[in-house]
């Protein structure tokens, strides 16, 4: 896993000791964020790392085949049973088995899973006997299963049993400069696909990475870095490859109209300052106002002066120099 913010350090230290015990873990987290690569790091760290490590989505299965998957059926006991199944639990014994958005499993499926995890038996559909199986539990939900609970979604018991320990995953906008090593490892990684004049990132390119939102977390950046290494025209990937220079003004990931409003402004600043190649002069020409009052949006913003040099040529009109201003832009920590 890559990844050297604060955040993902105290990942990776609670991976190592929910590894060290063997109780379920309840992985939190957004939506591409990493708990399947979370799960598995605390097999690799955990006692059964020898043993195999298998994962099933609750959420892709259709409830009628879920059983099935789960806990395998005995041949003859449905229409189209020709063959006895092992389930993926038995399957995993003595491993660890990764049920990702258990919150999607459906109710009388919860029951089952429970029964498992109290008694770790099993009963393949259509057989009658009790199979034991060592098998340790990880979930992971996107969703709030305390939530899910109160509105009788999700069984409590079962909710209880899953969350002995719990990890979080945290989103990649929280992980300030991870983001640029993230892009960076997936950009060598795919270089084989790149087009032949496509040498890295712009500043500018790093710059909106750090302030764009991520709503898609880590899929999301391999997904924007793979097609702006295969489309990009220029030596250095541009905002617009990445298909950011518009979302970054997107305020629909607001949840009050001051945050909207704030996003709005964010990005308008931020759009003209890409514009601009991130000349100060020009930008706060552009936006009508004085360089004094885009300095405090940019403050205000947690925008701030970092570092020179990129592909685009800038300089500052005021001032006559010909160096580089203000190309690169971070969040503050
Ligand atoms: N720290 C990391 N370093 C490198 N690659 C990562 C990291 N975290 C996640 N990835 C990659 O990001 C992608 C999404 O990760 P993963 O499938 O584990 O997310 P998830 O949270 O389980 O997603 P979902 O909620 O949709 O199931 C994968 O291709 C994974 O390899």
């Amino acid at each position: 896993m890559v990844g050297e913010s604060p955040v993902i350090k105290t990942l990776f230290r609670s991976i190592q000791k929910v590894g060290a015990v063997d109780a379920p873990v309840l992985i939190q987290g957004e939506s591409g964020t990493g708990k399947e690569l979370a799960a598995k790091a605390i097999h690799r760290a955990s006692a059964r790392s020898k043993s195999p490590f298998n994962a099933i989505n609750c959420g892709a299965l259709p409830s009628n085949l879920i059983q099935s998957e789960l806990f395998g059926h005995e041949k003859g006991s449905f229409t189209g049973a020709s063959q006895r199944k092992i389930g993926i639990i038995e399957n995993t014994d003595g491993g660890t088995l990764f049920l990702d958005e258990i919150g999607d499993l459906p109710l009388d499926m919860q029951v089952n899973l429970l029964r498992f995890l109290e008694n770790h038996t099993i009963q393949r559909v259509g057989g009658l006997k009790e199979i034991e199986v060592d098998v340790r539990v990880l979930a992971a939900t996107h969703v709030d299963l305390e939530k899910a609970v109160n509105e009788g979604k999700f069984r409590e018991d079962l909710f209880h049993r899953l969350n002995v320990l719990q990890i979080r995953v945290p989103a990649l906008r929280e992980r300030g400069d991870d983001i640029a090593t993230l892009a960076h490892y997936f950009f060598n990684k795919f270089s084989m696909e790149k087009s032949s004049i496509v040498n890295g990132f712009s500043k500018d390119s790093l710059s909106v990475m750090q302030l764009y939102e991520w709503p898609g977390n880590i899929r999301e950046l391999i997904n924007r870095v793979r097609r702006a290494m295969v489309m990009s025209e220029h030596p250095l990937i541009r905002p617009s490859d990445l298909g950011l220079e518009r979302r970054v003004l997107d305020s629909r990931y607001a949840s009050s109209l001051e945050e909207a409003r704030d996003l709005a402004e964010r990005g308008v600043v931020m759009a003209s300052l890409t514009r601009h190649s991130f000349n100060i002069l020009h930008a706060a020409r552009e936006l009508g106002v004085s360089r004094v009052t885009l300095y405090r949006l940019m403050e205000k913003h947690k925008i701030h002066r970092e570092g020179q040099g990129d592909d685009i040529a800038n300089h500052d009109e005021q001032t006559g120099s010909k160096e580089p201003n203000v190309l690169n832009f971070k969040r503050v920590k």
